[in-house]
């Protein structure tokens, strides 16, 4: 094998090693990416599987001080003053602010005769994990978390989404507060994946 073969498959299988041991992490500090990293982080998403060239993955990201802006504005939106909204600004503040880099994720969908909605979906998910792999990769690490129901309305509504987007929650980045992390116990491929024979 030559010196270059050898050095690829090595640090292929370097890769896989951490793709198998890879943990989401909550709470995150800094460091987070920074915006070259970030970048390429953008850049993994784009290599999602898509099935007629639709991006339909949008994120947008918010760092340090403007998380604390974007945040009184969710808390300051009419809709956040409700009796039952009131009781989760905390829940909110929480999932903002607890990293240092938030994106914002949101699928965009369009009407195609050959891609349905739900191949859009699941690009947009594949989206997402390839940020969240590559963002692990880099060294840092990352935790997807939802923006249920009022939540992601009000992020649509303030940040500017479109009214029909989909939005699919926040990819949090930063550094792991806690180092070490426990590993998971992950099902073995046969509890979900079996050889079909003839
Ligand atoms: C779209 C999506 C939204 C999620 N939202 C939350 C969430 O709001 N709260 C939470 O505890 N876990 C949430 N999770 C699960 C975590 O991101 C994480 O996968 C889980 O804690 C398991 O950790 P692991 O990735 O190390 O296996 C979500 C996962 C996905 C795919």
């Amino acid at each position: 094998m030559s010196e270059s073969v050898l050095e690829a498959v090595t640090s292929s299988a370097h890769v896989v090693r951490a793709l198998l041991a890879r943990r989401s992490a909550w709470p995150l500090g800094a460091p987070a990416p920074d915006d070259a990293a970030l970048r390429q982080i953008l850049q993994a998403a784009a290599c999602a599987p898509d099935h007629g060239q639709l991006t339909p993955w949008r994120a947008q990201y918010v760092r340090d001080d403007a998380r604390h802006a974007l945040l009184q504005r969710v808390l300051a939106h009419p809709l956040a003053q409700s009796q039952e909204a009131l009781a989760l600004h905390g829940k909110y503040t929480a999932k903002l602010t607890t990293a240092p880099l938030v994106l914002v994720l949101a699928a965009r969908v369009q009407e195609h005769p050959k891609v349905p909605e739900f191949e859009q979906l699941l690009s947009c998910g594949a989206a997402a994990m390839n940020m969240l792999n590559a963002a692990c990769l880099l060294g840092f690490h990352g935790f997807w978390s939802s923006t249920p129901g009022l939540l992601g309305q009000l992020l649509k509504e303030v940040m500017g989404f479109a009214p029909t987007d989909h939005m699919l929650g926040l990819l949090n980045l930063g550094t792991a507060v806690q180092k070490q992390a426990v590993p998971a116990q992950r099902p073995a491929p046969e509890v979900f994946a079996k050889q079909w024979q003839p």
